[in-house]
């Protein structure tokens, strides 16, 4: 593909992206999928635009005073000093040639970025994020629009974090401990793609996670032995960090609303040699002596994985999420044993979604007290913006 074909590619994913929930490496790989024809180089080109736009969003946007992908595509030219109409030629496969209203959107001084331009955010959430980070909105939000690092845990049913590390190095990737998790390694350097066709990795060595989603497993503080409920689950992350944590004994019931989430598990586990975690869509039943609720959330903390998110969260589907948060800790807490624990987690930074669902829920549940909440964030902690609260139930 020629530079010019590059950008109506990613002109083009921008808009179908516009159509559809789905993430946008989802959307990227199916625009591919029709397209045999492109390479490697192409695939990667197209991708660091369709990134490079949704990162910058909304001082994009404000810079051309539009939204529409060809003007967002425009303004990355802009930002890295290419000449678009150099690009923009009508040519074959390439966008067509740059009009009036483009030329003069171009040509015209932006006034200065309100905050929520400057923090590539929409407007509408600016009192929440202040809320949430206070003076550091700006730092906070420059860390979410950053690429993240990958972490990985070391699945301790098969080695350790040392022997992993010293496991992935013969194998050419470097890495380093993670601060606060003590089963995780983070990697500068190395891609998803290649980490995941390593043996290491298909013999169940480790896992993808973010090492704040490590943390919050730890802090349910599970047992050998102890009968545990991973209440939403989805494709068993947290399910395989807490049976590791278990020493696969004991039994984990990991349920979902979602049969196709769960499907992802048992391959999973196999892979991991987890064999004490039973999936079902069905209401458990019995008490447990840890539940942990990993809850549907806004996804804030995650922009760095996918700024797509920030565009498509709106003030309606925070609400819904938020009375379904509430709804759900309620159902998750009906599972708790006298003296076990409930633990509630998002990958959210509001406090909608967070401190002031727990205030809520502890206000009309006395039998359970929290413990000093865990927030991760990418300024302070560089993983992706996660909370945990651990509620013991007396
Ligand atoms: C944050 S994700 C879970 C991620 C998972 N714990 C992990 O670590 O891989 C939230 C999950 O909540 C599930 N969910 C949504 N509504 C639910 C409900 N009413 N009951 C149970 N699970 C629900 C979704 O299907 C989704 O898998």
């Amino acid at each position: 593909m020629t530079p010019a074909a590059r950008l109506q590619a990613a002109i083009e994913v921008l808009a179908a992206l516009e159509q559809t929930a789905e993430p946008a490496d989802k959307a990227l790989r199916d625009f591919f999928r029709a397209r045999r024809y492109a390479g490697s180089k192409d695939r990667a080109a197209v991708a660091e635009r369709v990134y490079d736009v949704l990162r910058h969003y909304y001082s994009y946007s404000f810079r051309m005073q539009s939204s529409w992908p060809r003007r967002l595509v425009l303004a990355s030219l802009l930002a890295e000093g290419a000449d678009p109409a150099a690009l923009f030629t009508g040519g074959q496969y390439a966008p067509e040639a740059l009009d009036a209203g483009e030329l003069a959107a171009i040509g015209a001084t932006p006034g200065d970025a309100p905050k929520h331009v400057q923090g590539e955010f929409p407007a509408w959430l600016e009192p929440e994020l202040t809320a949430a980070f206070g003076e550091s909105l700006l730092a906070e939000m420059s860390a979410m629009g950053a690429r993240a690092s990958i972490d990985i845990r070391a699945n301790t049913l098969k080695t350790s974090r040392e022997n992993l590390a010293a496991a992935l190095a013969e194998e050419g990737f470097e890495a380093q401990p993670t601060p606060r998790s003590p089963s995780g390694l983070r990697l500068s350097g190395a891609t998803t793609a290649k980490l995941s066709a390593s043996k290491l990795f298909l013999e169940g060595h480790f896992e993808f996670q973010d090492e704040a989603a490590q943390v919050c497993a730890e802090l349910c503080a599970v047992k050998p032995g102890q009968r545990v409920l991973d209440y939403a689950a989805g494709g068993g992350g947290k399910t395989l960090s807490l049976a590791a944590l278990m020493q696969n004994k004991g039994e984990i019931i990991a349920h979902d609303i979602s049969a196709a989430r769960l499907a992802m598990l048992p391959p999973r586990a196999e892979r991991a040699g987890v064999t004490i975690a039973k999936t079902s869509t069905n209401k458990p039943s019995g008490l447990f002596d840890v539940v942990l609720l990993d809850a549907p959330c806004s996804g804030t903390g995650t922009w760095r994985r996918q700024p797509e998110l920030r565009v498509r969260l709106t003030l309606e589907r925070l609400a819904e999420l938020a009375a379904l948060q509430a709804e759900l800790l309620v159902k998750a807490a009906s599972f708790v044993k006298p003296g076990g624990k409930l633990v509630y987690a998002t990958c959210s930074v509001l406090p909608r979604e967070n401190e002031e669902q727990i205030a809520r829920f502890l206000a009309a549940h006395p039998a359970f007290t929290a413990t000093p909440f865990f927030h991760a964030t990418p300024h302070r902690s560089q993983t992706d913006g996660f909370f945990t609260a651990v509620l013991n139930h007396a």
